[in-house]
């Protein structure tokens, strides 16, 4: 079926010519001629249309955008998982830039999951924290969910810090406790969906970058530490988490099949994140916090449900917020400004 977009022929969501015909960014690199000259016929005409990267110069304006914007100076950057908002609160002199004002960034559309960006100190460090972060299951290529940590790199980020909640699998794990990742099975991507599809630009990183240490074992050790400090170890584990493409919670035979595979936690994102940002050279520490347990009868009578998500997020968030404050020490002391 053909109609008009942006000024082109779209025949079933491909400009024929041209590859896909993405919509206008508010003059933020499309022209909506769509030439050769055009920067969407630039991105687009090698790839199709799940993987429409985003250009070395669209980073360098978005994060260009940033810099002119905020004051800060961030090495550390923080995601913040679903319902889990509540850590960038423990920044101090905030500043707000909402996903909708910075050219090229996706927005968000998860409940627990704000939308925008906050900088400030933490433990007198400079801070960038997304409040929101970005899913497959959204709607978004993902490489898009994946683009905020490349402009964390551009920014001078070196150390990311993801969070999420998921499921725990691991039987040993109860509700509230907290999972240091120490590796991940990329189920997605043994389908192919990579956020480092299409044309590399070596500029963000190599065209075949290895993953097998992507979780610093350094900052896992850390982590551990920390926790025993804090006197959470009987609820601090270190897991391999899986991110699933969602929305849909698991069914009881994926869950048995993923058990067989080693997988502790289960969820649908950071997965993309952490491959970008050892792609371009950041330091990863990731955990997560295990909002509900993985159902694995078929005689139980729960469910999973994003709101017993959202429950414990909050009912957890003043530990986590001790927590992650304590690694950003940590890091700063090893070299994080
Ligand atoms: O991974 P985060 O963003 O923390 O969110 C997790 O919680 C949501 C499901 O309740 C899914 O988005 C899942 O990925
Ligand atoms: N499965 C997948 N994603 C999740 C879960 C889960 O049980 N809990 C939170 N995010």
């Amino acid at each position: 079926m053909s109609r008009k977009m942006n000024g082109c022929t779209v025949t079933n969501g491909y400009n024929l010519e041209n590859g896909p015909c993405l919509p206008s960014k508010n003059g933020f690199g499309c022209n909506n001629d769509h030439s050769a000259s055009c920067n969407c016929y630039k991105r687009t005409r090698y790839m199709d249309i799940d993987c429409q990267s985003y250009t070395y110069e669209d980073i360098r304006e978005t994060s260009g955008f940033l810099l002119q914007k905020t004051k800060y100076r961030p090495e550390i950057g923080i995601i913040c998982g679903s319902g889990l908002g509540s850590l960038a609160e423990s920044l101090t002199e905030k500043q707000y830039i909402p996903y909708k004002e910075v050219p090229h960034f996706p927005v968000s559309t998860v409940k627990g999951h704000v939308g925008q960006l906050v900088f400030g100190m933490l433990q007198g460090v400079p801070i960038m924290c997304m409040q929101g972060r970005f899913h497959y299951y959204e709607g978004y290529p993902i490489c898009k969910c994946a683009m905020p940590v490349r402009v964390m790199k551009m920014i001078g980020v070196n150390y990311l810090i993801a969070t999420n909640a998921a499921g725990g699998l691991n039987e040993s794990y109860n509700v509230g406790d907290i999972v240091v990742i120490k590796d991940h099975v990329n189920f997605m991507g043994f389908a192919g969906v990579n956020p480092l599809r299409g044309p590399n630009d070596e500029r963000f990183g190599p065209r075949f970058p290895a993953v097998s240490k992507a979780y610093n074992a350094e900052l896992r050790a850390a982590a551990l530490k920390i926790g025993k400090e804090m006197g959470i170890q009987n609820s601090l584990h270190e897991g391999v988490y899986t991110c699933l493409g969602g929305p849909n919670f698991e069914t009881i035979a994926e869950l048995a099949a993923m058990k067989v595979l080693g997988i502790d936690a289960v969820g649908m994102s950071t997965v993309h994140e952490v491959i970008v940002a050892c792609h371009s050279g950041i330091t990863v520490f990731a955990f997560s916090l295990i909002t509900n347990k993985c159902l694995t009868t078929y005689d139980d009578d729960d469910v999973a449900n994003h709101e017993e998500v959202m429950e414990t997020a909050k009912n957890k968030e003043d530990v986590l917020k001790e927590f992650v404050s304590r690694m950003v020490q940590h890091i700063q002391k090893i070299g994080g400004k």
